[in-house]
């Protein structure tokens, strides 16, 4: 059984080393121990900070495994994003160039800067190192971010966005990134996602292109990757389009990846999250559940095979998993399919 936790200052080692491992494009991770160790603070001060409504919080959470005390992977959620600073993306739109008079009617794709995603809470930083991906953890850890939000709800917005990596090579060449740069921006697309990172953003506002750009006009292998994902970022988006998660035309500015978006009140695990009383004892048999407690700073979610009574508020749940998230008899659990 694997553990999610939320993150400690002691955990800053592997979290820089997994900050070197996911790689170009990854802007929540940028390599840089100022801005990683702040990262480990904010998290355990929005944690520790009492919430009304969404605002400038962002929980950052490990997957543990309990037996070694390594760190697997990462996830975080952040409460409202562009409150403190302009959170930019491009919307892919349409325009109709006709004339009735030459029978021309001409379709044509335009990208428009913009901050429509403003106050929006974002799932972000899902990171699980090679030799883990197996079994059910990079689904748990994808997924449990849905039983904290249904569990929290007033720390989170009504619409939730994640922001898909887009194409980049193992070198950090974006096809995309590549035009924006020749003709507007003179530093490369590592730089940039970078500088981003690190909330050096105002270059963005300076020289980035302020009117709508026609999409026909940038190169062949600029247009190939707009709205498409990395290689590796697949399986991160086809969990969340399982949760109901889609695109709705909105871009990266720099490697024009898909943002793909939800209601909180779609969500298909917020919907099917179950609160129950726990009991604890012998489970044989059962259907694969992920299962958090009820605490904030410390929550614990795992999974395991429940066999939870679809008529009782009442789940069995073993001893082992009951130590693991800091369970005793009559406490409350949310738990949800995996
Ligand atoms: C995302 C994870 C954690 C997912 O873990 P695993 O790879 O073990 O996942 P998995 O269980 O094998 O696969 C999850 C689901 O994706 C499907 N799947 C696997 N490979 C696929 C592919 N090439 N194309 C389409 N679907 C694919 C599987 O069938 C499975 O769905 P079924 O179970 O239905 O069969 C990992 O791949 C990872 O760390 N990737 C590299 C880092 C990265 O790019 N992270 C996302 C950045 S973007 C971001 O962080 C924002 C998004 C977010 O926070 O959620
Ligand atoms: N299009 C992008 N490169 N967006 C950033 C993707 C990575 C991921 N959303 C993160 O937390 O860093």
């Amino acid at each position: 059984m694997m553990v999610i936790r939320p993150i400690r200052a002691e955990d800053y080692a592997e979290l820089y080393d997994i900050a070197v491992e996911s790689g170009h494009g990854f802007t929540s991770l940028p390599v840089n121990d100022e801005l990683l160790q702040r990262k480990i603070s904010r998290s355990e001060a929005s944690f520790a900070k009492q919430v009304e409504k969404p605002g400038d919080e962002g929980y950052l959470f490990v997957l543990e495994d309990p037996q070694t005390g390594a760190v697997l992977g990462t996830s975080a959620i952040e409460a409202a994003v562009g409150l403190e600073d302009a959170f930019y993306h491009y919307h892919l739109g349409k325009v109709v160039h006709t004339s009735r008079a030459l029978g021309v009617y001409n379709p044509v794709d335009i990208l428009t800067l913009c901050n429509d995603y403003t106050g929006v809470s974002e799932l972000c930083t899902l990171f699980l190192r090679e030799s883990s991906r197996k079994q059910n953890n990079g689904r748990l850890l994808s997924k449990f971010r849905f039983l904290f939000i249904a569990e929290f709800r007033q720390r989170f917005a009504d619409r939730v966005i994640a922001e898909m990596r887009g194409v980049s090579d193992e070198d950090g060449h974006s096809p995309f990134w590549k035009w924006l740069q020749d003709s507007f921006f003179s530093v490369d697309f590592p730089t940039a996602d970078y500088l981003t990172g690190i909330g050096q953003k105002v270059f963005i506002a300076e020289l980035m292109p302020k009117y709508p750009i026609y999409v026909s006009l940038l190169s062949k292998d600029a247009q190939a990757v707009i709205g498409k994902v990395h290689e590796k970022t697949r399986p991160a988006l086809a969990l969340l389009q399982s949760e109901g998660f889609s695109n709705t035309g909105y871009v990266d500015i720099f490697d024009a990846g898909p943002t793909v978006e939800a209601k909180v009140e779609h969500i298909r695990t917020v919907r099917g999250s179950r609160r129950l009383q726990v009991q604890i004892g012998a489970v044989t048999g059962g259907q694969p559940y992920m299962v958090s407690n009820t605490k904030l700073e410390d929550f614990r979610a795992t999974w395991l095979y429940l066999l939870p009574d679809e008529n009782s508020d009442v789940v069995i749940i073993p001893q082992d998993c009951a130590d693991l998230l800091q369970l005793n008899s009559g406490d409350w659990v949310r738990i949800a399919r995996i």
